[in-house]
């Protein structure tokens, strides 16, 4: 065998083609601007804790995550306003494996021990999660409204902008609601006109559309999975608020938040919230 295998050298060779001189071109690191990303992990613990790195990273990931799910969202809800419910359903399975990776990363920051955290966690001062304008944005574009919110953001112009557009354009839901009506579903104009700021509430003479909907899959087909599709996209909401609640209840115990609230008592509330309540009052009406 030649010696200049990778087997032999336990090296791999470069190949002629690649390029190595990048002086004035576009790189990796200029492209997704790395000198600005990795510039932006500055822990505030003096002395500086080891693990507040892991702290700070494991936020800045998912708000990176969170950036890419509201992308998408915004996207889905143009695309059901055109009628275009296959697009749609698209950025929405996207959505959905972002979901689960959000979640899943919940591991890594569980391996931060309440007495590592509390060496650090003075330092935060009243900083919180609370605070996140895009999850807050995210958690809106799915229909959670709550205006009160907004007030948070004061201090942050854009931030505050970006969550008073969201409070005042229709959910998800509220799009798929109206797409339905225009396919000829019965749908209340009370819902159709609704106030858009608030969350939406469980609506009874929503039912028989879904009861027709589910009891005649085939002929709904799309429809049908759209709703299936929000479905999981709650379900995958609710999973992610559980392990949060979790990972703090394991970290912090009892203990009242940065933020001001009454800590897992408060994050546990809103597992008790509901994006598409006729979606899941539907289910205990099938087969009756
Ligand atoms: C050890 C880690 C964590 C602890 C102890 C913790 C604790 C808390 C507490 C106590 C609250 C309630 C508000 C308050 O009074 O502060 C909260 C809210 C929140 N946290 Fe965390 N958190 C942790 C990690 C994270 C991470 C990694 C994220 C990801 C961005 C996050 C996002 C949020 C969000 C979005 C809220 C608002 C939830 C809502 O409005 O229902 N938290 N957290
Ligand atoms: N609310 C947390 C602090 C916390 O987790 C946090 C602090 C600053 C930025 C983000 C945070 N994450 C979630 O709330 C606490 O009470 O310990």
């Amino acid at each position: 065998m030649d010696n200049d295998t990778t087997a032999a050298t336990n090296t791999r060779a470069l190949e002629d083609g690649i390029v190595t001189d990048l002086r004035e071109k576009m790189t990796y690191g200029s492209y997704l601007d790395l000198d600005t990303l990795l510039s932006a992990q500055n822990p505030v613990s003096r002395p500086e804790h080891h693990d507040e790195l892991l702290f700070i990273i494991q936020h800045q990931t998912t708000e990176l995550w969170l950036k890419l799910v509201l992308h998408e969202l915004r996207e889905a809800c143009s695309l059901i306003a055109a009628d275009e419910l296959a697009a749609a359903l698209k950025k929405v399975a996207r959505v959905k494996h972002i979901q689960k990776t959000m979640t899943e990363q919940w591991s890594v920051l569980a391996t931060l021990t309440p007495s590592e955290y509390v060496q650090f966690r003075d330092s935060l001062a009243n900083s919180s999660g609370f605070q996140s304008y895009q999850y807050r944005a995210v958690e809106f574009a799915l229909g959670n409204k709550n205006a009160k919110m907004l007030q948070i953001f004061d201090g942050e112009p854009q931030a505050r902008a970006l969550l008073d557009d969201l409070l005042h354009r229709p959910s998800v839901y509220d799009e798929f609601l109206r797409y339905l009506a225009r396919r000829g579903f019965d749908i209340p104009a009370s819902v159709l006109e609704r106030d858009v700021t608030v969350a939406h509430t469980m609506t009874p003479e929503l039912l028989p559309v879904f009861i027709e909907i589910y009891d005649n899959a085939e002929k709904y087909w799309a429809i049908y999975e759209a709703c299936e599709e929000f479905v999981d996209l709650e379900d995958n909401f609710q999973l992610w608020r559980f392990r949060h609640l979790r990972t703090v209840q394991r970290t912090i115990g009892m203990k009242t938040g940065t933020g001001g609230s009454s800590g897992v008592d408060f994050l546990r509330r809103a597992l008790d919230l509901t994006f598409f309540p006729e979606l899941f009052a539907v289910r205990t009406e099938i087969g009756r």
